[in-house]
């Protein structure tokens, strides 16, 4: 999958077959199909059940979301938002802005040129583990990170367990995090119980404190542990990939760039020396977030949904048969002109009134229906706090003129997008 080659594949494809069309996809008779009205079939179908490769589940474990339907997808998804809903998270913005602030001071400040896409992601890395696992800086957290890498690179790769391949370093280094994350979880419910920690100080310690109708532990520790696993690797390549995207737009769009200073200005002029970012100062950060929305319309970091019928269904007067799989192209509907206006244009103010200029389920990014994206407004908070402190203190530009990026399938930037940096203000 070089230089994007994949979206202008599919675009041809629907281009010239239509909306719905056929091809074969891991090796089974696969529906190709794009437009809202088919966002809107697949995304709210009880009848298509998530097909994913199938070396992820070995790698994220049969207890993840991914591989759960129904009651238990429910129950499990439940439990996840109950840390992942704004009440909660605003809870945490103060530990995001110390993480963001410390990345800063260690990896760009003094610097003259830096790579984007590597630090985005040891920036995300740091988050998550310390949200969801409630890791602190240090050698644990490293090893967890490279492990996470590891894992990454095996999830699309061909699940035979041979020594030397991608597929069995990435399942050496899931157990490896497993074996972490089931002591960190024996760890937390040991303190819990004996009323030593707090039940909100991360993802695991919320999971374990929620009981059921009986009074026991609503997920088994092997559902924690799973799930742990699965919302670090789903919150990590995607939320710094929309960074490193933003940043690489910025370089080339002073006007933009100028709106957003403007806007984290406004904010800083409030705010005493040092004093960390609050849930109000991220409501008033209306234009970053649409600068944010834009940039994963036009680069969406899941730039598919794949599904797989369980049952004979039909969309649009065609009859798709039972198990076959739906790919449903998200980025083709993006970049549709008779939906965004000059869809390749750079247009944030798209998003002040969406819903009423666009179809419904025509901006998929984080997904939709059962299924829509549950890491969100941690995704949001995340970025906000970073674009914060980044426009503020620095001025870039890119140092390869080329602007062309890889998907494998996730996208990248040429060479991990390194920049050239100027020191605008101090932390
Ligand atoms: C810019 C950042 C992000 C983007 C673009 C994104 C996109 C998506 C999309 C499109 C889906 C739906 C996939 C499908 O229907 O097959 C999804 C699901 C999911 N995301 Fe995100 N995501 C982001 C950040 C995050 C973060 C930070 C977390 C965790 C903290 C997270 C956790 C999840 C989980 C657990 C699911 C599975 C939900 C389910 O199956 O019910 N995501 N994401």
């Amino acid at each position: 999958m070089r230089a994007n080659t994949v979206d202008r594949w599919l675009r041809d494809q629907i281009n010239r077959y239509g909306p719905v069309s056929k091809l074969s996809l891991f090796c089974t008779p696969t529906v190709l199909l794009a437009g809202p009205a088919a966002n809107k079939f697949v995304l709210f179908s009880s009848a298509l059940h998530l097909r994913h490769p199938p070396s992820s589940q070995r790698i994220i474990g049969e207890k993840s979301l991914l591989d759960l339907h129904g009651d238990d997808h429910r129950r499990i998804r439940g439990a996840i938002l109950e840390f992942l809903k704004p009440d909660m998270l605003k809870l945490y913005i103060g530990r995001i802005d110390a993480e963001v602030r410390h990345h800063l001071q260690e990896n760009w400040y003094g610097r003259t040129t830096v790579t984007v896409m590597p630090l985005m992601k040891r920036l995300t890395f740091d988050v998550i583990s310390a949200l969801l696992v409630g890791l602190e800086r240090g050698d644990a957290r490293d090893a967890l990170g490279d492990d996470l890498v590891r894992m990454l690179e095996g999830m699309v790769a061909i699940p035979v367990n041979l020594p030397f391949t991608a597929f069995s370093r990435s399942l050496k280094a899931s157990r490896r995090a497993r074996r972490l994350l089931e002591r960190i979880t024996l760890d937390k419910k040991d303190k819990l119980e004996q009323d030593n920690a707090s039940a909100n100080k991360d993802l695991i310690s919320r999971l374990l404190s929620l009981l059921n109708d009986h009074g026991e532990q609503l997920l088994t520790n092997e559902e924690i542990i799973d799930n742990g696993i699965h919302a670090l690797i789903a919150g990590h390549d995607t939320t710094s990939i929309l960074m490193t995207f933003m940043v690489r737009h910025l370089a080339n769009d002073p006007a933009t760039l100028a709106a957003m200073v403007h806007e984290h200005e406004e904010i800083a002029k409030k705010k005493a020396d040092r004093e960390a970012l609050d849930w109000e100062d991220l409501s008033k950060m209306k234009f970053t977030w649409r600068v944010a929305q834009e940039t994963l319309r036009i680069v969406p970091p899941v730039f598919g949904i794949l599904r797989r019928a369980l049952e004979d269904i039909e969309f649009e007067g065609y009859c798709i048969p039972k198990g076959w799989q739906v790919f449903l192209s998200t980025n083709v509907t993006h970049m549709d002109p008779s939906i965004f206006d000059e869809p390749a244009k750079f247009d944030p103010s798209r998003f002040e009134s969406l819903s009423s200029t666009t179809p419904p389920c025509s901006y998929v990014a984080f997904g939709g229906g059962h299924r829509i994206c549950p890491g969100m407004e941690f995704a949001k908070m995340e970025t906000l706090v970073m674009m914060h402190y980044l426009v503020r203190q620095f001025r870039w530009k890119l140092c390869n003129k080329e602007n062309t990026f890889v998907r494998d399938p996730m996208p990248s930037p040429l060479h991990g997008l390194p920049i050239k940096l100027e020191h605008y203000t101090s932390l």
